[in-house]
């Protein structure tokens, strides 16, 4: 059996769907849910520490191997602070995968966007605080590396699962990919809070019309490892921005993520067998050699610890 090709970031939502498979798997040693069939867990140790949870290597119908995270683990104790991204996207890329498809549970900042619906992101805007390790450079191992960021997201990876997605909504779902005639924004706070209604207004003005605590850094830390990376969100509330409502509370955000389970569980299903075919068929680029030009120390100032730290992502360049 070949490697996984692609990563899933599970959220709270795709936990609530692959939880009942993992119970079960303790009792008796397989476990199936759906058409995804466990395989195996591999406990993985990076050099930036464990990942939020078991690398969970799961099968499609075919036979296709995904390997699948759970972002907040598997008892959802990681706040989105302290969730490792470092250790995350790179123990995906250790076993192989090329592309990564995450979930996320969003606010809505537009009235269009309605709880339950879907969106696919193209553009980001960055309110997190420094305090999450956002990339694999620098930290005292001499290289310094610019990754390009202007488009966060692998744009062909997007644009494919876009149209699969829209095909599989119940009626009365819409799925959102752009805001009039400019791309769909997500604005990423760093919480645990929710945003106060000031903050939620100055957003929409800035021209974001979602907003989560999780996309930052896991889309910087997928494109300095050469990795493709899609969001699929799906709005739960209207965060604090409408002043004749409540602003958001748990209780709201995880009534409908439970309510939206279902719909999350027949889209990562119609979606992740194609993205298999299309990136085992070369139909969505690859992202090797995207770094070639980002990274600007010399290669002879390399020290041996930064070459065998950063060989476990980036094996082309450190060697
Ligand atoms: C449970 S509400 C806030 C929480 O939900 C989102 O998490 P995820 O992206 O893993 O679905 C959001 O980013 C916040 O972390
Ligand atoms: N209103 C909100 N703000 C930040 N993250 C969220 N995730 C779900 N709803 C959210």
């Amino acid at each position: 059996m070949t490697n996984p090709l692609i990563g899933v970031i599970g959220n709270s939502l795709l936990l609530l769907m692959f939880l009942p498979v993992l119970k079960h798997f303790s009792y008796s040693g397989f476990y199936k849910l759906d058409s995804l069939k466990h395989v195996k867990d591999v406990g993985v140790q990076t050099p930036w520490g464990r990942p939020s949870s078991n690398v969970m290597i799961l099968a499609l119908p075919s036979g296709a191997q995904i390997a699948f995270i759970a972002r907040h683990g598997i008892n959802h104790s990681i706040t989105p602070s302290e969730v490792n991204g470092q250790a995350n996207i790179a123990a995906l890329k250790h076993v192989g995968v090329k592309a990564i498809v995450a979930f996320s549970a969003v606010g809505s900042l537009r009235e269009e966007i309605k709880p339950g619906d879907f969106i696919i992101p193209n553009q980001v805007i960055d309110r997190t605080k420094s305090i999450r390790q956002h990339t694999y450079f620098g930290l005292n191992q001499g290289v310094v590396a610019h990754a390009m960021f202007g488009e966060p997201f692998t744009t062909e990876l997007s644009s494919f699962i876009a149209p699969l997605v829209k095909q599989v909504l119940p009626s009365g779902l819409n799925l959102h990919t752009n805001h009039g005639d400019r791309d769909s924004t997500l604005v990423c706070m760093e919480g645990p809070q929710f945003s106060t209604r000031a903050e939620s207004r100055m957003y929409r003005q800035l021209g974001a019309d979602i907003i989560n605590m999780s996309v930052i850094p896991e889309a910087k830390l997928a494109k300095e490892a050469e990795l493709g990376y899609s969001l699929i969100c799906t709005s739960t509330d209207y965060d604090a921005w409408r002043m004749n409502e409540e602003p958001v509370t748990v209780a709201e955000v995880i009534k409908t993520l439970t309510t939206n389970a279902e719909n999350s569980k027949f889209v990562a299903q119609n979606v992740l067998q194609h993205v298999h075919d299309a990136i085992s068929a070369n139909k969505i680029p690859s992202q090797n050699g995207s770094m070639q030009f980002s990274i600007v120390t010399s290669k002879d100032k390399f020290t041996k610890e930064s070459k065998e730290k950063l060989s476990y992502i980036l094996p082309d360049y450190f060697k």
